[in-house]
């Protein structure tokens, strides 16, 4: 049979090296992502510490690298002061951000501990909405300092000596979205930014800093905004943030299948962005981009509106969007793009860990489960090993209404080793109804392939709860002892892949 897609692949070519921090979270003071997620005292499983052993295990399993905390929109209200200190002397607040009342049982130096045990690195955001340069240079300096000053004998003084030595910070958190607490225009936050961070920096030299971009690309000031805040903090930060959430809209399937190609664009505009900035100034610094919410959400159809939103309690279910196959085999795809940008994108926090649109569910006092999109993330996180090839796909494209042409076809290859054998992983979608073969071409490398994962997309509505995720993992997610080869050739392997389905093959190779 004719290959429908064919994929050119060779050691010598590769687009960068994977930074483990792609492979990130997010756990925000939001709906049950803390409270009954993380963290409940009274769970069977529960540690000496209060948190959920089963959501830990959980997130190893999941292969998470990193967690950012504790927001999000949470962050822009949140006075971290607040949150550390002897438990019993904490006071609730009201988080205006989802208008629920935080008990700050869970506050910087759990969160951090927590990390710590589980192996996970932390990424804290600093409020720049509500406040500014003193408090945020007062979190880094409790975080990170060593004793013989203010914030870090706070530290101390509340039980941890060793400083925290917190590598990655947010500045703030969608500031250019109108719905933020302390919502700025690109010259405000500008500027706050470059303060903010110089104080950050001052504090403690070694850390990275991640400059707000847009809260998605359809933001009126996209592109605009992203050259005004870097204009600012160009010579200062590290990286800039993108987030993107992707959802089946009015049952148009395709474009929901392609949602990955729209990832690729955005990311591709963000870089050209930033690459504008440092032109203009002759820069030979390049800005990294810091992908740091991304995911399916049915946020058109689910979300409540941030601002009708009724005042609750503790446990608070928010958007605990419930998936399906079809979402993991997107959420796949959009991992492929990610992985193909590996030169620019070394940070990625899939929002967000557990309950809030997450790929670990709970119920208080009972079961964790894996929601349909674990699959595809743990595989990814586990095969993508070593650098990125920069592989050259050839596919027929499908048209579709929201982002025009995209590939039928799209695939990652990662390679781990020398260039003259390596491990390979392989990440091959077809967004397409119907099966395709691809033919992987690899001139002058013996290839062979293993087993791995499969996934594929289902017609079904998601229902809540454990049974349904297990029906759909049992019916929809493959543990692939071989690959799926349909014919081999010197320099040729051709796989078959199933309609509408993301693969995940692991494979060896040698120079021949
Ligand atoms: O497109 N929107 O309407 C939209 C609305 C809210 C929004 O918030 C972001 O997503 C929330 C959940 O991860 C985080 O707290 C926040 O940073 C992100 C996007």
């Amino acid at each position: 049979m004719h290959p429908n897609a064919t994929v050119l692949l060779h050691p010598d070519f590769r687009t960068g090296t994977i930074d483990r921090r792609l492979f990130g979270s997010f756990v925000e003071h939001l709906g049950r992502a803390v409270y009954t997620g993380i963290y409940e005292p009274e769970h069977a499983t529960a540690d000496e510490h209060g948190f959920r052993r089963d959501v830990a295990d959980l997130t190893r399993e999941l292969g998470v690298t990193m967690v950012r905390y504790p927001g999000g929109n949470f962050v822009s209200n949140y006075v971290w002061e607040d949150g550390v200190g002897p438990v019993e002397e904490r006071k609730p607040f009201i988080d205006l951000a989802w208008r629920t009342v935080e008990p700050n049982l869970v506050g910087t130096d759990e969160f951090l501990q927590w990390a710590e045990r589980e192996g996970i690195e932390p990424m804290m955001a600093v409020n720049l909405g509500t406040r500014g340069v003193a408090a945020a240079a007062a979190l880094v300096e409790y975080c990170n300092g060593v004793a013989g000053s203010r914030w870090a004998d706070l530290r101390i003084a509340n039980g941890r000596e060793e400083p925290y030595g917190v590598r990655l910070w947010c500045l703030g958190n969608e500031m250019d979205g109108p719905w933020q607490i302390g919502h700025k225009d690109a010259h405000e936050y500008g500027k706050l930014a470059a303060e903010a961070g110089k104080a950050m920096k001052l504090v403690d030299p070694s850390i990275e800093l991640v400059v707000c971009g847009s809260s998605s690309m359809q933001m009126e000031t996209f592109g605009e905004w992203e050259q005004t805040v870097l204009s600012y903090t160009y010579d200062l930060v590290d990286h800039i943030s993108m987030h993107a959430y992707y959802e089946e809209l009015d049952g148009d399937r395709a474009s929901f299948l392609g949602s990955a190609t729209g990832m690729d664009r955005f990311i591709r505009r963000v870089v050209a962005s930033a690459d504008a900035v440092g032109a203009r100034k002759r820069s030979d610094k390049q800005i990294t981009i810091s992908f740091d919410e991304w995911n399916v959400w049915y946020l058109e159809s689910r979300f409540p509106g941030e601002t009708n939103l009724p005042l609750q309690h503790q446990p608070a279910r928010i958007i605990e969007d419930v998936y399906s196959g079809l979402d993991a085999v997107v959420l796949g795809d959009l991992m492929v793009t990610l992985l193909n940008h590996a030169d620019r994108v070394p940070v990625a926090c899939l929002a967000q860990l557990v309950n809030v649109i997450a790929p670990i569910m709970t119920e208080p006092g009972g079961p964790a489960w894996k929601q349909p999109t674990f699959h595809p993330f743990a595989a990814t996180a586990r095969l993508a090993q070593g650098d990125v090839l920069d592989v050259r796909v050839q596919t027929p494209t499908i048209t579709t209404t929201r982002h025009g042409d995209v590939p039928a076809v799209t695939a990652a290859v990662t390679w781990a080793g020398e260039r003259e054998s390596g491990e390979l992983g392989v990440f091959l979608v077809n967004r397409t109804a119907e099966p395709v073969e691809v033919e992987l071409r690899h001139p002058g490398v013996a290839l062979t392939l293993g087993g791995g994962v499969e996934v594929t997309a289902d017609h079904e509505p998601a229902v809540h709860g454990p049974e349904h995720a297990a029906q759909i993992e049992a019916e929809h997610v493959a543990t692939l002892d071989a690959a799926p080869v349909t014919a081999s050739a010197p320099g040729t392997t051709t796989v078959r892949l199933a309609p509408e389905s993301w693969t995940a093959l692991s494979g060896t190779a040698t120079l021949t």
